[in-house]
């Protein structure tokens, strides 16, 4: 079962969000490449949005406008080219964006530092969000650059999930489900402001591209996308669900059991091979501090796919570990770096690596474990090495991807603008310890990472 999240869970009023699948690659452009994510960026693309709406209130006042390419409509307000785009549900699918060259190396980390998803400041620190993504970036470009360039130059992020959006597309075609699919990145192009379009849909799903939930990821793209349609009456009449997490569903399972296996054939003793998960990492205060329920999460997700292969009669150790970390904070231990070389000085001679938190090819699977770990592996005495590829568009994946986006179609409705579920564990329950961890914890991170050059060459 998938958590699908209707209005009241989230603080959103109601959604209505859209734009053309064919007009993905034109909305990239929108934005001058390598252009920071300033808030001038950003209030001007806001600003955007804003004067749609206002050609939209007009709607409501009963005017029908009409421009060279579109009318819009009175109760929808959003753009339709026919009539039988009318019945089209929409699709948006979230995901976290990477930078398309290395001139957007420090731009795309300064947005992603001054999420307050990622780097979690106490309310009275916030001024202090935007100076520090800008020094944390700027100390981190040179190691992401070099990164990003052994892998090619760039993400690959944008053009697998613009493939992945097409193949849900046919998906849901194929089921009979007219849709439009729309692609919506946290950090960089097309950043969520540009997915937002007009176009005529009668209901939207939101599907993230995480298999799991956590604060970082859905979280914080769930929370821009309120912001985005809180205060707008018109765009919020659409009903919207909310897919939070689907790593439970069966043919997510059986696709990762279907990789697991076939990528075990490629060892002489299979049965010898241990199925090594290495999950992108979260700070321990996500978890233990705000309720992030990743771990969990990501555990359950391991059994899963454990028990489904060991239905298959594939009985192999596994292991899970966290990789990625980022600052001079703890993070979700066992770390992938450290766990690899216990395993090697253990005796484990066959590793296979299973990627686990993301579906697309990225920085950390085609660098960060491709190169980085299976070269700490080898070094650390374990002599055959594999990988698991992400699953991408792998047709048993999509075709499932397109039944969670039909099955939670019925639960749409409209938002309400309760703001209470989002932090379990946090501030309104334990205020002051809340404050007290959070203002300490920032300070320290903050006067470590100014002192200690040694980051530079760690982990920032
Ligand atoms: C489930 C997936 C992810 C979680 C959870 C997550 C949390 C998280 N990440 C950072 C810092 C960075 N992440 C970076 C890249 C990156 N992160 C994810 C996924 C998750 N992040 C992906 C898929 C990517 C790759 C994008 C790509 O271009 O291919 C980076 C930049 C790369 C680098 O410099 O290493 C940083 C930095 C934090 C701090 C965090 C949780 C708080
Ligand atoms: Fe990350």
């Amino acid at each position: 079962m998938d958590a699908v999240m209707t209005s009241h869970a989230l603080s959103f009023s109601k959604f209505n969000a859209s734009n053309v699948t064919h007009d993905r690659s034109l909305h990239a452009c929108e934005l001058p490449r390598g252009s920071s994510w300033s808030p001038g960026t950003n209030g001007k693309t806001f600003q955007n949005l804003k004067l749609d709406t206002a050609v939209q209130n007009r709607n409501l006042a009963g005017k029908t406008f009409c421009s060279a390419e579109a009318c819009i409509h009175p109760l929808s307000a959003i753009e339709s080219h026919s009539h039988v785009e009318e019945d089209k549900v929409g699709v948006l699918l979230l995901n976290l964006g990477g930078p398309d060259t290395l001139q957007d190396v420090q731009p795309f980390l300064y947005n992603l530092f001054a999420d307050p998803d990622i780097i979690r400041l106490p309310r009275l620190f916030r001024f202090l969000q935007r100076p520090l993504a800008k020094l944390i970036s700027t100390l981190r470009a040179p190691k992401s650059k070099e990164g990003y360039a052994s892998i090619g130059g760039g993400s690959p992020l944008r053009k697998i999930t613009d493939e992945q959006a097409d193949a849900i597309k046919m998906a849901l075609e194929e089921k009979k489900v007219a849709a439009n699919v729309y692609v919506a990145m946290r950090y960089w192009h097309p950043f969520t402001e540009e997915a937002i379009k007009r176009d005529k849909i009668k209901k939207l799903v939101v599907l993230p591209l995480y298999p799991q939930y956590s604060i970082s990821t859905t979280g914080s793209s769930v929370r821009v996308l309120q912001d985005l349609f809180r205060e707008d009456k018109v765009l919020s009449r659409l009903p919207v669900a909310i897919i939070q997490s689907w790593y439970r569903r069966g043919g997510y399972v059986k696709s990762m059991a279907d990789l697991i296996e076939k990528e075990l054939q490629s060892f002489g003793s299979p049965e010898e091979v241990m199925i090594f998960f290495s999950a992108h990492g979260v700070p321990v205060s996500y978890v233990r501090d705000a309720g992030d329920p990743y771990k969990d999460q990501m555990e359950d997700c391991i059994d899963l796919i454990m028990q489904e292969l060991k239905a298959r009669g594939i009985n192999n150790d596994h292991k899970l570990a966290y990789q990625s970390r980022v600052g001079p904070v703890q993070w979700l231990k066992p770390y992938t770096d450290e766990v690899l070389v216990e395993l090697g000085k253990n005796g484990v001679k066959s590793l296979l690596a299973v990627p686990v938190s993301f579906v697309s090819e990225h920085i950390e699977t085609l660098e960060e474990i491709d190169m980085e770990y299976k070269e700490l592996a080898l070094e650390s005495g374990v002599e055959n090495w594999g990988r698991v590829p992400a699953l991408g568009c792998t047709s048993t994946f999509i075709t499932d991807l397109a039944d969670a986006v039909i099955e939670a179609l019925p639960s749409a409705a409209a938002m309400t603008t309760d703001t209470t579920v989002s932090e379990p564990n946090s501030f309104k329950q334990n205020p002051v310890g809340f404050a007290i961890k959070m203002l300490l914890g920032s300070f320290l991170a903050f006067v470590a990472l100014l002192l200690y050059p040694a980051f530079k060459n760690q982990n920032v």
